[in-house]
């Protein structure tokens, strides 16, 4: 017999008008369609968005439960990686919901990891000017990170999530059933985020981490906390303003150039995500107050994750510089840095300039 399935309180993202429950669990994906049917009774025709490795998984199942609850899905499957997220596939998406005839009053469904969420999200943000949706997301970093918080977006060949919006999903099912299926990569990537919430909220998750990379510890616990951590910085900051998102994206400035000098799919997300926050604690090590043991600390942990912590050879410093100069965190020529005072402490720094970022560069060759 199976062991029971323990049900995990769900964690609320309180937005007023635009919050949202993210139930964590296993079992969960069958149960979509009376869900959704929760918050949005009226709306029928949807569009379930997934990828090519999701899809023939996990598709049928919630097809299923969304025509049980009396909703009418169409699929639509782009190319499982990070080159679907897109303008081009955004608008084949698109096109695809066009002729599915959905209307103001349907809905989408992202069905897969961080592409997905990203990509659907942003056809449903732009769909006749927006349309709700669903996240459903099926890896550790999408479920810890991605489908929480509504950033929708796609990448441009240079420079990552540069055309997107803010659009908050209406509900979203983390099935931790479906990280059964989840290639070694991509579970060791999602590390990365949660080493990144860590590293800035939490202190004490170092350990917890360490017991799941040891095969002990559990994974149930640790996803829920990571949204908990999520949802508190997005409801204090949700649209980036006052600086409190922003530490979300420790190690994401040259994280972020890294994915796309590298070329989008060569490193996953989470793999870019690790080499940035190295960088990024090496830098706290020398213009702020982290200690030289708790950057190798960190340092540890991204290894003991089976993360890479050494920057692949052939990405040249001046072209990831060049691209890092188009992050969202470069403005009047000046970088937003997020640094860290000790593990669990970050902030907002002005003080780190492009000859520190060589530097960090540098250390990340050794
Ligand atoms: O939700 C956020 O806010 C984050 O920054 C989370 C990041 O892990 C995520 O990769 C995000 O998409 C990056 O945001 P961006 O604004 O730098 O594109």
């Amino acid at each position: 017999m199976p062991p029971p399935v323990q049900p995990v309180r769900p964690v609320f993202v309180n937005l007023g008008p635009r919050s949202y429950l993210v139930q964590v669990g296993r079992d969960l994906l069958k149960t979509l369609g009376e869900e959704v049917n929760k918050k949005l009774p009226d709306r029928t025709s949807c569009a379930v968005v997934t990828d090519s490795n999701v899809g023939p998984l996990y598709a049928e199942t919630v097809l299923a439960s969304l025509r049980a609850a009396g909703k009418k899905p169409c699929l639509i499957t782009v190319p499982a990686g990070e080159s679907s997220k897109s303008l081009s596939w955004s608008q084949s998406v698109l096109g695809e919901m066009v002729r599915a005839g959905l209307d103001r009053k349907s809905f989408v469904v992202a069905l897969g990891g961080g592409v997905i969420g990203d990509l659907a999200g942003f056809c449903a943000s732009v769909y006749q000017r927006g349309i709700p949706y669903v996240q459903v997301p099926t890896t550790v970093l999408s479920q810890v990170d991605s489908s929480v918080g509504g950033k929708t977006g796609v990448n441009l060949p240079d420079a990552k999530n540069m055309v997107g919006c803010f659009h908050q999903p209406v509900h979203v099912i983390a099935d931790l059933d479906t990280l059964n299926s989840l290639p070694t990569r991509e579970w060791n990537e999602g590390f990365a985020e949660i080493i990144k919430h860590a590293c800035i909220r939490d202190a004490s998750m170092f350990k917890a981490i360490e017991d799941i990379a040891a095969g002990k510890g559990d994974i149930v616990s640790l996803i829920r906390r990571n949204i908990a951590i999520k949802a508190v910085i997005v409801e204090a900051d949700e649209h980036e303003t006052i600086g409190t998102r922003a530490l979300l994206n420790f190690g994401h400035t040259l994280g972020h150039a890294i994915e796309a000098a590298a070329g989008y799919g060569r490193l996953l997300h989470g793999e870019a995500i690790s080499l940035g926050l190295r960088a990024a604690a090496w830098l706290s090590a020398q213009v702020s107050d982290l200690t030289s043991d708790d950057y190798e600390r960190i340092v540890a942990l991204l290894k003991l994750c089976d993360l890479p912590t050494r920057l692949p050879d052939d990405l040249d410093t001046e072209e990831l510089m060049r691209i890092a100069r188009t992050d969202k965190k470069f403005e009047n020529g000046k970088i937003r840095f997020v640094l860290l005072r000790k593990i669990g402490d970050a902030y907002v720094s002005k003080d780190v300039m492009e000859g520190h970022l060589k530097q960090a560069l540098d250390e990340l060759r050794k």
